[in-house]
């Protein structure tokens, strides 16, 4: 685990993004989808967050809305998102333009972005090394002779095999996990503050996602950057998240510690996808439990709570007509209305 978040003098965590009740709606002939509901969560500096919930749950719509890089259907985002990459360095994110010069400089230089797919981040008809180059020339001020030798240092930093040869190379020209590597070199050759890694290894063999977490781990711990990581597997947030983040219909209804999380749980949609993972060994000719029926469709969320009709302790008259608030226990916020009877559960088996 990436565990480096940096502390001020009162060793109290230092918050690099924030996101405060933010909201991305697309209005369709269909009617209005709100694939962010009021979403707020923080990043600290120099830590990984893990943003864990199934297909559609608006994971990568409210990484778009950081970004600002939303389809253009979607409304203009809408609540606070500050970002505060380095001393006296601020940005209002949600104010911005979004081809301003400003969110240009923080797309550019401090914030990377990596996908699922390479194609998405890199041009087919330029060589890794002139993507690159370009990156570093327009945000870093490198002469050519400078920039060059910067792509080369960082397809090594990747571990890239032949990287004065591979600098040369088109995409097209590289394997998946090549790729994935170039993506990566090209996302933190600014020395980004924060990365956000859209299901990075999703696509790729267990092998290179192995390897490409590991890669990540590392760039993380020597560089210092934090790491927004999207993904739906439980797995891949044990192996790299210090906190972790579940969504579900565009709402964030738990975070909690990776410990947390994996043991004292305490909303019902987190235990349900904790119990549909396969364990080593304990698994073995057991079906494993599904959580029953099917995300809701987007326009029709349900009211109350949205989990209340898939939930199996929801209570009639209280789940299906109240939002539950935001319940807090240390670092821990659960949105059940229950949440108290978990924590009361866990004291008393301790
Ligand atoms: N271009 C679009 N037009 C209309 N609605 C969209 C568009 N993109 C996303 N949405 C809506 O936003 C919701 C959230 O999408 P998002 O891609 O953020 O989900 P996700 O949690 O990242 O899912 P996945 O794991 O499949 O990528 C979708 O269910 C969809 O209803």
């Amino acid at each position: 685990m990436g565990n480096k978040t940096m502390t001020n003098q009162n060793s109290a965590p230092e918050r690099l993004l924030e996101l405060d009740n933010v909201h991305v709606h697309f209005p369709l002939r269909e009617g209005l989808v709100k694939a962010v509901n009021g979403v707020s969560y923080h990043v600290n500096k120099g830590e990984v967050l893990g943003i864990v919930g199934e297909s559609g749950s608006g994971k990568s719509i409210t990484a778009r809305a950081i970004m600002r890089l939303l389809p253009k259907r979607a409304e203009a985002p809408e609540g606070r998102i500050s970002f505060r990459p380095r001393n006296g360095e601020s940005y209002e994110l949600s104010a911005l333009g979004r081809n301003s010069r400003a969110m240009r400089q923080v797309r550019g230089q401090h914030i990377g972005m990596i996908f699922q797919e390479p194609m998405t981040a890199l041009s087919p008809v330029h060589t890794i090394g002139a993507q690159i180059m370009r990156t570093v020339q327009l945000h870093m001020g490198l002469s050519r002779q400078a920039a060059r030798a910067r792509a080369i240092e960082l397809l090594a930093k990747v571990q890239m095999p032949r990287p004065n040869e591979l600098v040369d190379a088109f995409p097209h020209q590289l394997s998946g996990g090549m790729r994935q590597r170039a993506m990566i070199a090209l996302a933190i050759s600014c020395n980004p503050s924060l990365l956000i890694a859209d299901e990075p290894t999703t696509a790729l063999d267990v092998t290179t996602e192995a390897q490409i977490l590991e890669l990540l781990k590392e760039l993380q711990s020597e560089l210092g950057m934090a790491i927004i990581f999207i993904t739906h597997n439980f797995g891949v947030v044990a192996d790299i998240a210090d906190r972790v983040s579940v969504m579900y219909l565009g709402k964030i209804v738990e975070t909690a510690t990776v410990d947390d999380i994996f043991y004292a749980a305490k909303h019902p949609y987190t235990q349900a996808l904790l119990r549909s993972i396969p364990r080593l060994g304990v698994d073995q000719g057991r079906r494993l439990p599904t959580i029953p029926g099917m995300v809701p469709d987007p326009f029709s969320v349900p009211s109350g709570c949205a989990f209340n009709p898939r939930c199996s302790h929801a209570v009639a008259g209280i789940c299906d007509t109240q939002v539950p608030p935001e319940k807090i226990f240390g670092s821990q916020m659960s949105r059940c209305h229950f949440a108290e009877q978990f924590a009361a559960r866990e004291a008393a088996h301790v």
